[in-house]
């Protein structure tokens, strides 16, 4: 029997949702919680920003949701997700399976790791699959410029090789043959705003801890989670990993690494936000890895929820603002080499006076 398959019946299924910034990962959690299957999910989110906004993206269900401290999953996040699945278990019954979605610049090793590593959790909770999302538009500059793309690539079981309407069938050949180089183990899938039979992607029983071994044979090490030992993180982090963190890899001022910047607002007037959103990623597009946002325009009732990744910037109006909701404008840009100055001024110029 392979060490994968030791598990007990009675553990509950844990599937970790990863994909670089902006691959579609909250689209494939939306529609898990939406698609009738039958099962009820405890989604356990952890996000890269200062400003929670994934949380106000995914669609409004029965499910739980449960964000984790915004961080860097290897350190103080580690944590956290232990102590969230541990007072998930006492309330065993209460749903069939556990999400876990990373945040889009983590390695998935860590988390996987923790259902090995910590004993309560390794007892209660099996690994069912790691399930990456690939943004087929993006991929390859993402492969060339980040450690955590291969990564996340060569650790799923499940790829999903999204946004394929955005690329060609020749583009869309070589991201295949790249990914199947990086780990031809895995089940691919493509798929257009990640439109899967959700039995490709939930109780797969699929994760294989020997050929994870084989791939890091430190996995099972206790130290594995802060011993960047295979590659350099190369992004830091706004927020500060905690006093207990003896992460060496921040570089917190790295020239190529990717921050993230928030900024609020009251209420936006359109006729200036709109030119300035088109006009800031045109421009500095190239450096923007994601930007996310929930606005409050002018005279407008409804909330309206702008995403980009890079040049490719999208709107919607989400919901009516609630009575008791502050009409608050909040806007993330992830990044390198942002110009955080300007973005911060200029979006200020937006305001309604
Ligand atoms: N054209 C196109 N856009 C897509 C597709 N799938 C998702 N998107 C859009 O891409 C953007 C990012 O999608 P998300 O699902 O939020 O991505 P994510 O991986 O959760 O992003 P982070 O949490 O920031 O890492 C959104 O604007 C989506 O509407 C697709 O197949 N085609």
């Amino acid at each position: 029997m392979s060490a994968s398959q030791q598990t007990e019946t009675a553990q509950i299924p844990v599937t970790v949702l990863t994909g670089y910034l902006g691959s579609g990962k909250t689209t494939l959690l939306n529609r898990i919680l939406t698609e009738s299957h039958g099962q009820k999910y405890a989604v356990i989110v952890n996000e890269f920003g200062e400003v929670g906004i994934d949380n106000d993206l995914l669609v409004e269900s029965d499910e739980e949701i449960f964000e984790m401290n915004n961080g860097c999953i290897c350190c103080t996040v580690r944590g956290d997700l232990i102590r969230t699945v541990q007072n998930l278990m006492k309330r065993r019954g209460a749903f069939d399976a556990i999400i876990v979605e990373t945040t889009g610049v983590a390695d998935p090793a860590p988390v996987a790791q923790t259902f090995f590593m910590d004993d309560d959790v390794r007892a209660a909770s099996k690994l069912d699959a790691v399930v990456t999302v690939v943004d087929a538009r993006h991929v390859l500059q993402r492969l060339k410029d980040t450690e955590e793309a291969a990564d996340q690539i060569a650790f799923a079981d499940v790829i999903l090789i999204n946004k394929t309407d955005l690329v060609s069938k020749e583009e869309l050949s070589t991201v295949e043959a790249r990914i199947q180089s990086l780990n031809p183990y895995a089940v691919r899938h493509l798929t257009e705003r990640c439109a899967v039979d959700l039995k490709a992607v939930l109780d797969r029983g699929s994760f294989d801890l020997d050929r994870i071994l084989s791939l890091d044979p430190q996995f099972l090490e206790d130290d594995h989670g802060h011993d960047h030992h295979h590659h350099d993180h190369g992004h830091s982090h706004d927020h500060d990993c905690g006093p207990d963190c003896d992460h060496e890899d921040h570089h917190h001022d790295a020239p190529h690494s990717v921050k993230s910047i928030s900024l609020t607002a009251g209420d936006l007037d359109p006729d200036l936000f709109f030119p300035w959103i088109n006009q800031v990623t045109q421009a500095q597009g190239a450096n923007i890895l994601r930007l996310k946002g929930i606005i409050a325009l002018k005279e407008d009732p409804q909330r309206y929820v702008i995403q980009g990744v890079h040049m490719i910037v999208e709107g919607d109006h989400q919901r009516d603002w609630k009575e008791d909701e502050p009409r608050q404008s909040r806007l993330v840009f992830i990044g390198r080499e942002l110009n955080w100055d300007y973005l911060k001024q200029s979006f200020q110029a937006c305001v309604v006076k």
